[in-house]
């Protein structure tokens, strides 16, 4: 039998995330690839009928799911969501996240921590024993850009990290990547965080960073696909 392709394992988790899906729930819609093949699906369900209203985590999911017919709130007059459906970039055995390779983070912190529960869908990839392989994206104002990354790399050292901060820079490898609520991000080459929760603190505290992509706490449920499986895993305590 041939190997599943990644995309082939990314449709399967978006589909099995519709099992968490019922009548009448006000949903957090994700970001990136993954995501965006479960906000296709879902639209399927409600060309079908489904009655459910959804917040974009970010303006490109916000066009997606208008497009598909989806109907759309706001934090603002929905506060509280039932679930949120998003990928992720790593997960670790505690369901601590990185996010944020599609600069979406702070929109998907915020709606994340509106939900009642929170459904990560990702392929085989993204399981790590010790987040830090993929690169932590810190989202940081543009004002005093060159200080908020002194000041990033300062706190990795007193907490004994190490590894290069790159500004993320836009399609045209010459500009700087800007957020949907207009800001910078930061990647950073950590290699292993063994204190996710140590460097979320120091992260929180910085002037001049908006949000960093440690998901710690939020993710309640990580659908992964294998070449032979897919796997519900649910967070202890959740
Ligand atoms: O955090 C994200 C966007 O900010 C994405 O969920 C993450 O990058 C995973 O994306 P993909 O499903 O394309 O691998």
């Amino acid at each position: 039998m041939p190997e599943a392709t990644q995309d082939e394992l990314k449709s399967r988790v978006a589909v099995r995330a519709l099992d968490f899906v019922q009548e009448g729930m006000r949903l957090g819609l994700g970001t990136g690839t993954t995501a965006k093949l479960f906000v296709a699906h879902l639209a399927e369900r409600v060309r079908g009928g489904l009655n459910v209203v959804g917040v974009p985590t970010s303006e490109a999911t916000r066009a997606q799911a208008e497009a598909a017919g989806i109907p759309l709130t706001t934090l603002d007059d929905t506060p509280e969501l039932d679930l949120v459906v998003d990928g992720a970039d790593e997960f670790d055995p505690e369901l601590r996240l990185i996010k944020g390779g599609g600069g979406a983070l702070l929109r998907e912190k915020i709606v994340a921590a509106a939900s009642r529960r929170m459904v990560v869908i990702t392929d085989v990839s993204k399981r790590v024993e010790v987040l830090g392989r993929f690169p932590l994206p810190v989202e940081v104002n543009r004002f005093g850009l060159g200080a908020t990354t002194r000041q990033v790399e300062a706190a990795f050292q007193r907490l004994g990290l190490a590894g290069a901060v790159s500004l993320r820079l836009d399609k045209t490898l010459s500009d700087p990547f800007v957020t949907d609520g207009g800001h910078h991000i930061l990647d950073c080459r950590l290699g292993a965080i063994p204190e996710p929760e140590r460097l979320a603190e120091a992260l929180v505290n910085i002037p001049g960073v908006v949000e960093h992509g440690l998901f710690i706490g939020l993710a309640t449920t990580v659908i992964m696909a294998d070449a032979s499986q897919t796997y519900v895993i649910g967070r202890q305590n959740s």
